[in-house]
């Protein structure tokens, strides 16, 4: 590979336990489309040319992570955290010997199995190559209401999105960014922490079918669009 060409490397925090889906085991392992869930966001990272290489960040402890991933293309970090901003910092700090400052990272959760090679062309060519980074999101369309301490409130949506994921950025910034936050637990996804440095990461439209799968009436919406293969949901 050209020394001077953009590298794009596959984060994925694998680590969670699903407390919300209140499965068996954790989530990222449920059979989805005849596989287990995160092999689908693998195999979407493997199969697109503009992915280096992936890894894939697990509790210590894991015990099915190394039946699941293939036999190239992975590497297994084993540095899952306590909350998901930990097991990337985690995982990012494990890249230290391997990954160039200016190389990109593509984080992407475990727990979005409809990510397909053209979601990920997408982001890459959307945010572009002087962007602070960039990330999947879909503008609101439902009215939003607000509900809480006993008042309820409609919020305007002028300007709402749904962070999804991959949500890319260079290595160096994205550690930079993770390092400075003091409270994990506040920080959900990844562009949140580079907001925080004052900086806009470019919003690029991504998919439905690229849901987060975090309730059990989630699976079958997962299964509904990874089984379609009608253009117009694809
Ligand atoms: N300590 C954690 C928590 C979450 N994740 C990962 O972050 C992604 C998005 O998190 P979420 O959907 O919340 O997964 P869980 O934390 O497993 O779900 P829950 O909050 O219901 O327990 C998932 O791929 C999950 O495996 C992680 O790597 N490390
Ligand atoms: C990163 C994310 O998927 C963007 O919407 C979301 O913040 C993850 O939240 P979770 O509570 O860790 O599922």
């Amino acid at each position: 590979m050209n020394s001077l060409a953009p590298r794009y490397f596959a984060l994925i925090p694998a680590a969670g336990v699903g407390a919300r889906m209140a499965a068996s085991g954790p989530k990222q392992y449920l059979k989805i489309g005849g596989k287990p869930m995160m092999r689908h966001a693998i195999d979407a990272f493997l199969f697109s040319e503009l992915i280096a290489h992936t890894y894939v960040v697990v509790s210590a402890d894991d015990p099915v992570i190394d039946s699941v991933v293939p036999s190239h293309g992975v590497t297994v970090l084993r540095c899952g955290g306590a909350t998901r901003m930990e097991s990337v910092r985690n995982g990012l700090a494990a890249l230290a010997p391997t990954l160039r400052e200016n190389d990109w990272v593509l984080v992407h959760d475990a727990a979005r199995p409809g990510l397909d090679e053209a979601l990920i062309e997408k982001l890459i060519t959307g945010t572009g190559e002087h962007a602070v980074g960039g990330l999947l999101a879909l503008p609101v369309v439902d009215t939003v209401k607000r509900s809480l301490g006993g008042e309820l409130g409609t919020v305007s949506r002028e300007g709402l999105w749904l962070a999804q994921t991959p949500q890319m950025f260079r290595y160096r910034l994205l550690r930079d960014a993770l390092a400075a936050v003091r409270d994990p637990s506040q920080v959900t996804d990844d562009a949140s922490a580079v907001e925080a440095l004052g900086l806009a990461p470019k919003l690029v439209e991504g998919h439905p079918r690229n849901l987060k799968v975090t309730l059990p009436q989630d699976v079958r919406i997962a299964e509904m669009y990874l089984a379609t293969t009608q253009p117009e949901l694809l």
